[in-house]
């Protein structure tokens, strides 16, 4: 208790080392009962290191964590960890082919004379779900649910283990923002019902929208924990950072235009496919184009078939006058096509090779005959975009998979600018990646365009589409509206919802 006030957990002088890197370094953490308590810092400031100590995913090498005043369980006891905390992670922790039902009571279905009964089951499941007034068909494969669908689905199963602390880590990454207004309403119904939060987000302005107290970790230090009311969105990018002097976007509307004779490097002509129909546009030199809209929208789809990741029902791809073959995505690298995926962790990164052989996978044919490069060549080219990027890590030598996730991002982001491409696609380049280092990758983006070369941003974040000479917006499939930089928010998001702005 402090103040009348019930701890629901503390971490008291909390410390964790991987090998020689410090991941955390006596961090004390108190969430109280009921609130939604804000966890931020930068890529690798030790975020998910605490959230794997206060859900018993590892053991803190120094200090104690301590549920309502009661030491944390046994490290091994599931069980008795499921009581107290659960955590919903960005990426998802249901088995994609069974149902909802089975996903909810996994291992404790209920049975009837020694055999699991399906009726009890989906009965109780649905009960679950309306008692938190999920909208969610139990019988329906869990891999076929919404990302927003599924992180409700895993929060119910926390609360129906007892949990009444749930971590979201990076809940919003992934959905669109109609979606983040639905779970900030949900947050809110079950803070009110007696459920607390820890939130993590590189979004500020959320944390400001959703949360009352906010602690922020630097170089695995805590620094500052605080009513999210007493600092303003400068004094916690100051806090994150350690230095002040706050942030510089680029802004298109600041630089001058494209020339007006610059020729298209790449053309999308009548481009149907999944979820978009008769999509034309040209791409030209030195220009960074975007494209927003919901995720129901088409936007990632478009990109997708541009990179060769997706094949089109009908139309055509042309790079610097040539038409390029339907779903090959070898094919549109070599015709000079980088990108930067949307599923990173499938498409984007080997998690068991080194930081070295990462970066330097598409650029390897430049690098020596046949593709092999030589070790110093490899660990140069990391050790360059370590620095360019921010990247925190012990070296070019470090395993991808010890690195935090915001770091992880990065390496793509400086794969795909490595291979010297004409034309970048970048889908929602800065998710998961700190509000200072997202100023780094823009600036990238500007230095690609200063060079000649073209840039296709997808994005969900406004943030990002700042950088863009237009703008062009997507609604259910179609293309509906175009918008010159220095586009006002609320007409863009007009468009982006179809809905009239005054
Ligand atoms: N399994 C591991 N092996 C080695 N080092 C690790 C491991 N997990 C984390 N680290 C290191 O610990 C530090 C803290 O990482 P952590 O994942 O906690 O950061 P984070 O704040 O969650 O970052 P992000 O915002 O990028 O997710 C980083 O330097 C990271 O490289």
């Amino acid at each position: 208790m402090s103040g009348g006030v019930e701890t629901v957990v503390e971490a008291l002088g909390v410390g964790k080392r991987y090998g020689p890197t410090v991941a955390l370094a006596d961090v004390s953490l108190t969430v109280e009962a009921g609130e939604s308590h804000a966890l931020v810092g930068r890529n690798g400031a030790g975020k998910s290191t605490l959230v794997s100590l206060l859900t018993g995913l590892s053991k803190p090498d120094t200090g104690t964590v301590t549920f309502g005043g009661e030491p944390a369980p046994p490290i091994g006891d599931r069980e008795a960890w499921r009581t107290k905390v659960a955590c919903v992670y960005q990426h998802s922790t249901v088995i994609p082919h069974l149902t909802v039902a089975e996903n909810l009571f996994i291992n404790r279905q209920p049975t009837r004379r020694g055999v699991i009964s399906w009726s009890r089951l989906r009965k109780d499941s649905r009960e679950l779900l309306d008692s938190w007034h999920v909208d969610v068909d139990v019988d329906l494969p869990a891999g076929e649910l919404s990302v927003e669908d599924r992180q409700l689905v895993e929060i119910a199963r926390a609360l129906s283990y007892g949990a009444r602390f749930i971590v979201l880590d990076e809940p919003t990454a992934q959905l669109d923002s109609d979606a983040i207004g639905r779970l900030f309403v949900r947050m809110r119904e079950l803070q009110d019902a007696g459920v607390t939060f820890l939130f993590i987000s590189h979004h500020l302005q959320e944390v400001h929208e959703v949360c009352q107290a906010v602690t922020v970790l630097r170089d695995a230090r805590h620094v500052v924990t605080a009513p999210v009311a007493d600092l303003t969105r400068a004094q916690l990018i100051d806090a994150m950072t350690g230095e002040t002097g706050g942030l510089t976007v680029t802004d298109a509307a600041e630089r001058d235009a494209v020339a007006a004779d610059a020729e298209d490097v790449l053309t999308v002509a009548g481009l149907s496919g999944d979820a978009f129909t008769d999509i034309s546009f040209g791409l030209r030199r030195g220009e960074v184009l975007g494209i927003a809209g919901s995720n129901a929208s088409g936007k990632h789809q478009i990109a997708e078939t541009i990179y060769g990741l997706r094949a089109p029902v009908r139309g055509v791809v042309t790079m610097n006058g040539r038409p390029l073959p339907h779903g090959d995505v070898k094919a549109a690298l070599r015709a000079g096509i980088g990108c930067v995926p949307r599923d990173r962790h499938h498409q984007g990164l080997v998690l068991g090779m080194s930081i070295a052989d990462n970066a330097a996978m598409s650029v390897l044919d430049r690098m020596g005959p046949g593709g092999l490069a030589a070790p110093g060549a490899r660990t140069a080219v990391a050790t360059k975009a370590i620095a360019d990027y921010d990247i925190v890590a012990a070296g070019p030598l470090q395993q991808a998979d010890a690195l935090s996730g915001g770091n992880q991002q990065k390496i793509v982001l400086a794969r795909a600018l490595g291979s010297d491409p004409d034309v970048l696609v970048l889908i929602n380049p800065t998710a998961g990646v700190d509000v200072k280092s997202k100023e780094a990758l823009l600036g990238q983006v500007e230095r690609v365009r200063a060079e000649g070369k073209a840039v296709l941003i997808v994005s969900d974040e406004l943030d990002d589409l700042r950088p863009c000479d237009r703008v062009l917006v997507l609604r259910a499939g179609d293309l509906v509206a175009e918008h010159e930089a220095g586009w006002s928010v609320g007409d863009l998001v007009a468009d982006i919802e179809g809905v009239t702005h005054d």
